[in-house]
C-alpha cells in the first residue's frame, strides 16, 4: 500500500483494513512523534548549525530517514532486517533521496563512527542500544520507548531489569516512565563522561519521546548526575515528596496522613525535561501541512506552559480521594494561584496538573469550590 506523510511517499507493505493501513514496517500511530522529530530537527539545526549528520537506527520503511534526507540532513539508515533494507532503499529512491542505508545490527554501527544526531526508535524499550548511542552520538540523542508497563512499574521487575531502578505504579504513571527512562539514559552517559540535557520530551499512553542534548565532558555528566533522586509516595493521600541524590531516605510514615504505605521510586530523572525556549522554536517549526499539525502544535504549547515540578496530579483522582465532586480545571487552577501557588495544566491528560503546592494545600486552597 501506498501511504504519504510529511511530503514524502512509501511504499510499504501491508493492507488497509477499514481505513488503517497495517504493516509491521509502518506504524501510522507513530505519525505524531514522527512530525515531532521532523519539527526538533528543524528547531535544532537552527540552534546548532554545525548538526549536519543524522542516523535513523532503527529505520523499518525508511520513513524517518527520508523525511530527514527530504530535509536536507546526511542521512544513515540502519536496520537488522533484510526486508525493511530493501524496504528503506526502494522508499529513498521514489522520493529522490540519497542516504547510506546499512544491512547491520545498530549497535556494531555506532561504534564504529560519530553521528551528529541519533534516532532510537526500536520496539520496546531502548536501553540495549544506550552505550552505543550516548558514546559515539556528538549532539542530539533522539529516544522513543514504547515499554510503558515496565518504565510506570506496572510490570516490576522488566522495569528494574531495563532501567537498574526502582519504578513505582503511581497516578503519575506516565511521568513515572520518562522519568526512569531519563534517570537510566544520564547514568548509561555518565559511564562515558557525557552529560545529558532534556530539551523536548512528551509522554503518550503508548510511548515515551524524549531528545536529549549532550555535552561529552566528565563535569557534564556530573551535573547530570545530580539531578537524580528519589520519589515517595503516599498510597493513601497521593502525597509526594522527592529527595536529590544517590542515597534514598524513604519515609517512615506520610506527613500528611500518617499512613504508612508509601513508596520509594529511583533514581529517578528531578530535573527539567524541557527547555522551554526550545520547545516554542519546535512548535514554530511544525507546518499545517503535517498530518498532526494541529495535535503537535497544541502539545507543544502544553509544554511550553508546563511547570517544572517532578510529578504531576490528576484533578479527578484527588477529588475523588477525597469524596468531593471535581470542578472545571480552569477555576481549580485559578484557585491556586490565588492563594499564591504556581500551577499550570499538564500534558499527561486533560485532568492532569502541575503545582508547587502539597496535596494538603491543593485541597486547603480549592475544597471551597468543590460542590
Ligand atoms: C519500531 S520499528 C522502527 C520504526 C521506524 N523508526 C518508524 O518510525 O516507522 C523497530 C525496527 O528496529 C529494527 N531493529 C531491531 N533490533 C535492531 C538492531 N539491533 N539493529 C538495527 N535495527 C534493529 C527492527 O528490525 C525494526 O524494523
Ligand atoms: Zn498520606
Amino acid at each position: 500500500m501506498r501511504v504519504t506523510e510529511g511530503g514524502v511517499e512509501l511504499e510499504v507493505p501491508g493492507e488497509q483494513t477499514e481505513g488503517v493501513e497495517e504493516s509491521v514496517f509502518y506504524n501510522p500511530r507513530q505519525e505524531l512523534n514522527r512530525d515531532l522529530t521532523i519539527a526538533t530537527l528543524r528547531a535544532y539545526r537552527e540552534r546548532e548549525d554545525r548538526a549536519e549528520t543524522y542516523l535513523d537506527a532503527m529505520t523499518a520503511s525508511g520513513v524517518r530517514g527520508v523525511r530527514a534526507a527530504a530535509d536536507g540532513w546526511d542521512v544513515t539508515c540502519c536496520d537488522v532486517n533484510e526486508e525493511a533494507v530493501d524496504l528503506a532503499r526502494t522508499n529513498l529512491e521514489r522520493n529522490d533521496c540519497e542516504a547510506r542505508v546499512e544491512h547491520r545490527n545498530v549497535n556494531a554501527l555506532m561504534h564504529e563512527g560519530v553521528f551528529d544526531v541519533i534516532d532510537l526508535d526500536p520496539y520496546g524499550t531502548p536501553m540495549p542500544f544506550a552505550d552505543a548511542a550516548i558514546g559515539n552520538c556528538r549532539d542530539l540523542l533522539c529516544v522513543t520507548a514504547t515499554d510503558t508497563a515496565p518504565m510506570c512499574g506496572a510490570h516490576f521487575n522488566s522495569g528494574v531489569r531495563s532501567y537498574a531502578a526502582v519504578p513505582q505504579n503511581t497516578d503519575y504513571h506516565t511521568e513515572m516512565g520518562i522519568r526512569i527512562l531519563i534517570s537510566a539514559l544520564a547514568r548509561s552517559g555518565a559511564r562515558f563522561d557525557v552529560g545529558i540535557e532534556p530539551i523536548f520530551t512528551h509522554a503518550t499512553s503508548h510511548y515515551v519521546r524524549t531528545y536529549l542534548e549532550l555535552e561529552h565532558k566528565p563535569t557534564a555528566a556530573d551535573a547530570a548526575i545530580g539531578e537524580l533522586g528519589y520519589i515517595y509516595h503516599c498510597e493513601d493521600c497521593l502525597h509526594r515528596e522527592t529527595d536529590v541524590g544517590m542515597i534514598a531516605n524513604p519515609l517512615e510514615t506520610c506527613p500528611y496522613c500518617d499512613g504508612s504505605r508509601l513508596l520509594t521510586a529511583g533514581p529517578v530523572w528531578l530535573g527539567p525535561i524541557q527547555d522551554t525556549e526550545f520547545v516554542t522554536a519546535v512548535r514554530d517549526e511544525i507546518p499545517y501541512t503535517f498530518e498532526t499539525a494541529p495535535e503537535a502544535r497544541e502539545l507543544c504549547d502544553t509544554l511550553a506552559a508546563e511547570l517544572e515540578e517532578p510529578t504531576h496530579y490528576d484533578q479527578h483522582k484527588l477529588c475523588k480521594n477525597w469524596g468531593l465532586p471535581a470542578n472545571a480545571m480552569d477555576e481549580f487552577l485559578a484557585d491556586l494561584q490565588a492563594s499564591g501557588f504556581d500551577a499550570s495544566r499538564a500534558h499527561y491528560g486533560g485532568t492532569t496538573f502541575k503545582t508547587d503546592a502539597s496535596v494538603g494545600e491543593i485541597r486547603a486552597a480549592t475544597e471551597d469550590n468543590l460542590v
